[in-house]
């Protein structure tokens, strides 16, 4: 008989992988008998707990035996959601393309949530007026759980300028699952840079609710992750995406964080 390598899960939920053969057939076995164990107990019965959610009126919400954490043993990683958070030219979709980049050298599947790219498709209703900010952070917050719901590391990288949306997207994860960078850029570096000449615009008045300019931008106290840059004194983004993998300051060492810094 084979000698199975166990796959130890220690508390914070680091998986340490020991034979990946031998982890692969312990990862089918352990799949197929929940299969097993699901289709046994569920089979005939017709049990509906129907609940009302927001508009929707009698919903169930059905269970698979493949869960979360059987993906996060094939993908050898903790799905989480890495929050980039500033203003418009702060550097935010530059950090999330190198963390992206420096992830999938590691061997680690992440996805990049960017809200210029998103506001393409799934968001193309919502305007820059504030409900619709909301929504547009509300949607992305609850995609972002499924990706990590999949195994996935996500990178959601939008203004979200409002501390209260970043909360509530916080809220929809476990506890260390969802890792707030706050991009702490002055307005003046920012609006230096203006790439696409939208802070001129809106200077200039052609833009109305302009983040930084005539719209509010609430910036993060207790974010896991600040990552500065002023004039003359600013690090590439590829430094900056290995202090989120490498090096996380801030008040909490999350479980997520954990998971990236060992890989
Ligand atoms: N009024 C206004 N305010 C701020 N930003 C504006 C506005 N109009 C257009 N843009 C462009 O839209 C990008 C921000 O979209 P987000 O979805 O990240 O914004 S938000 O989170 O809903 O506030 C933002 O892209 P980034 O520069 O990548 O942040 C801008 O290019
Ligand atoms: N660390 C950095 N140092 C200097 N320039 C940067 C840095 N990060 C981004 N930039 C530049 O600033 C501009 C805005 O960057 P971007 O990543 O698009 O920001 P955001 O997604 O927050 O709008 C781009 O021209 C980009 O090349």
């Amino acid at each position: 008989m084979v000698a199975i390598n166990p796959l130890i899960l220690n508390r914070e939920g680091v998986y340490q992988i020991k034979v990946a053969m031998e982890e692969k057939q312990t990862l089918k076995l352990d799949v197929q008998g929940k299969v097993d164990r699901f289709a046994n107990g569920h089979a005939g019965k017709n049990h509906s707990h129907l609940s009302t959610i927001g508009n929707s009126t009698n919903v169930k919400w059905h269970v698979c035996p493949v869960e979360k954490t059987d993906r996060q043993k094939l993908l050898q990683q903790r799905g989480c959601v890495i929050w980039i958070t500033g203003l418009s030219g702060s550097g935010k979709s530059s950090v999330a393309c190198a963390l992206s980049q420096m992830l999938y050298q590691r061997g680690k599947l992440s996805y990049i949530l960017d809200g210029d790219n998103v506001r393409h498709g799934l968001n193309r209703d919502l305007s820059f007026k504030a409900e619709d900010r909301v929504e547009n952070i509300r949607r992305v917050g609850e995609v972002s759980k499924l990706f990590a719901d999949s195994g996935f590391i996500c990178i959601a990288c939008l203004i979200s300028p409002y501390k209260r949306d970043r909360a509530a997207c916080r809220a929809m994860l476990p506890t260390g699952d969802f890792i707030e960078v706050f991009m702490d850029v002055p307005l003046r570096v920012c609006e230096g840079r203006d790439p696409k000449g939208l802070y001129k615009l809106a200077r200039a008045g052609k833009i109305n609710g302009f983040t930084g300019i005539d719209d509010p931008y609430e910036s993060p106290l207790d974010a896991e992750i600040v990552l500065q840059c002023n004039t003359g004194d600013c690090s590439t983004p590829r430094d900056m995406a290995e202090k989120v993998v490498l090096l996380p300051g801030g008040k909490r060492v999350s479980p997520g964080m954990k998971m990236l810094r060992r890989s």
